[in-house]
């Protein structure tokens, strides 16, 4: 009888509902092309996800392999086409939900590689009922390049402010969130010289004292219902515009910003580290046919 070849192990997880295809991969051995992501991140003809996470020992990925005496994991993120991107703030707390469940990781703090570097990991402790406690990251500091930048949408233009989280983003504050129509398409952001390598998108308006809810359309995944990196962009663009920068008041700030798949709370402290707080949530796992991914390499 022809025996079937093992199959690929693979979890579902998602972080505000932005959802990412987990695939364990320790000792680094899966060649994973473009189009392979594409069609597991594929809502029909694969298992759906805005993301993939590969999880890979840094050891054995070249680009974390000199960070593995700091971070034993490395998080290797691709965006839904395929498309390799530095840093995935939702999905770095899907990436240790998933450490922790595999018993790879327990409650406490974790260091986790990135392509923008070690990112600092908190995972509370299950509520008594066994309720997965929330997960908070150490993002790093945002930085802000001096420069006009103006996003556009169908008729509508808006200035928008240049952040970088470790990955690009434009954040503009609008007076609807519906005026950023449909966002089946990329909206165009100028100049294009601001973002040589493509650019997330955030539109934002104003729900309270700091606090602030947003659309996103994410580079390389379309609009998603939320974006870790766009919320902490979008946290630090608000209090910048509301006048508060804690590098020069000495005293940390808290904005809670609301994404359609949830809610996420962010800080920025005076040594400049933007902190997220946010659930994740492991939603299934399986076995992916290798037969069928063979053919989508
Ligand atoms: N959803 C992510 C961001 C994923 C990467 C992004 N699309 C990019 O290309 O930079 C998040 O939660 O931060």
């Amino acid at each position: 009888m022809n025996r079937a070849p093992q199959g690929l192990p693979f979890l579902k997880g998602h972080g505000t509902e932005n959802d990412f295809v987990i695939v364990p991969d320790p000792d680094g051995r899966l060649d994973l092309s473009a189009a392979a992501v594409a069609r597991l991140c594929d809502r029909r003809a694969g298992i759906g996800g805005d993301g993939l996470l590969r999880v890979v020992r840094s050891a054995a990925h070249p680009e974390a392999a000199a960070l593995a005496d700091q971070a034993e994991w490395f998080m290797d993120y691709r965006n839904s086409d395929g498309s390799i991107a530095e840093m995935c703030g939702n999905g770095v707390r899907v990436f240790a939900r998933y450490l922790e469940r595999a018993g790879l990781a327990g409650a406490g703090d974790l260091a986790i590689a990135t392509r923008a570097g070690v990112r600092r990991v908190h995972l509370a402790k299950p509520g008594p009922d066994g309720t997965p406690g929330d997960i908070t990251v150490d993002m790093g500091s945002a930085v802000l390049p001096e420069g006009e930048v103006t996003v556009t949408v169908g008729e509508h233009s808006w200035p928008a402010r240049n952040v970088n989280m470790g990955n690009p983003h434009a954040v503009a504050f609008v007076a609807d969130l519906a005026d950023a129509g449909n966002l089946y398409d990329a909206p165009q952001v100028r100049p294009a010289a601001a973002y040589p390598s493509g650019v997330n998108v955030e539109f934002v308006v104003d729900r309270g004292p700091r606090h602030v809810a947003l659309r996103v359309h994410e580079r390389g995944s379309g609009e998603t219902r939320s974006c870790g990196t766009g919320a902490c962009a979008v946290m630090v663009a608000a209090a910048r515009r509301d006048g508060v920068d804690p590098a020069a008041t000495g005293s940390p700030v808290r904005y809670t910003v609301d994404v359609p798949g949830g809610r996420l709370v962010i800080a920025e402290h005076p040594d400049g580290a933007v902190e997220m707080t946010g659930p994740a949530v492991i939603v299934a796992e399986g076995v992916i046919d290798p037969r069928w991914l063979a053919a989508a390499n």
